[in-house]
């Protein structure tokens, strides 16, 4: 996943309750709470940094950086507290409320989100589905009806939604990302292979498994070249 220009500053300024945290320790993060889970249905009180650190894929040295921005340093021989840490991570994030999301473009990609049970647990909530294709708009899924993409501004308002997850085709992708904007959705998640442009105030972050793929081509090809298979 990577961060495409957004209308926002990389760092929200710090606040005594909100403390300043590099962007890239943000990003980190998601991969703590995880491990801690991990651990905590593992039935783990504690963990050491260099367990914590083996569970979310880090060096441990990192992870304790990263986790003195949140003001959290474990306590020698012992190492963290596990649902303590994972309370102070899911106050950072804003994740002790579920959050609405809205979903636009129920296709095939759409329709394999609309239908993932998993987003729950990790602290959001798909709250509505749209599509502007009216052979689509009525079918349910998950419960949902799908609605149409006319409808958003009234749906995002009543349901209070804040993030869209665009998974339309990229020619449409910059038309749904400046009605989500206008409806008042302040963060998208794009997976249309296009780049948006949005306002000052709104975050977007893009996922692209074919750049993901691309770049483990570059590591085979390298690899290829290092034992001699192909040169680069
Ligand atoms: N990021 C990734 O890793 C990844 C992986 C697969 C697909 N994709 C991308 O996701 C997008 C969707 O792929 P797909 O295979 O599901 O496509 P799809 O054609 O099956 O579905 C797209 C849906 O968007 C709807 N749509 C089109 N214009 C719209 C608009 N203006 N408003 C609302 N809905 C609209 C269509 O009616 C359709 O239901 C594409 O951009 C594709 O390139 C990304």
């Amino acid at each position: 996943m990577s961060q495409q220009r957004t209308g926002s500053p990389g760092n929200t300024p710090g606040t005594p309750d909100f403390p300043d945290i590099p962007e890239a320790t943000v990003a980190r993060l998601p991969e703590y709470l995880r491990a801690l889970h991990s651990l905590a249905e593992a039935g783990h009180d504690t963990a050491s940094s260099e367990s914590l650190a083996v569970a979310a894929g880090v060096n441990s040295a990192k992870l304790r950086k990263d986790l003195s921005h949140l003001g959290s340093n474990g306590t020698r021989g012992v190492g963290y507290n596990v649902e303590r840490l994972i309370g102070q991570i899911e106050h950072v994030l804003g994740l002790t409320t579920l959050r609405a999301v809205a979903l636009v473009g129920v296709g095939n990609l759409g329709h394999a989100l609309a239908g993932y049970s998993g987003f729950t647990t990790r602290g959001f909530h798909i709250a509505a589905l749209f599509d502007a294709d009216p052979t689509r708009v009525g079918e349910r899924i998950n419960n949902l009806v799908v609605r149409h993409i006319d409808e958003l501004a009234a749906v995002v308002d009543t349901c209070r939604i804040a993030i869209g997850v665009i998974a339309t085709p990229a020619h449409a992708a910059q038309g749904v990302a400046d009605v989500l904007v206008n409806s008042g959705v302040t963060s998208i998640l794009n997976f249309a292979p296009c780049v948006l442009s949005v306002p000052d105030g709104v975050d977007v972050r893009k996922v692209d498994l074919a750049v993901e793929l691309q770049i483990l081509s570059f590591h085979e090809h390298r690899k290829a070249a290092l034992t001699g298979t192909v040169t680069l």
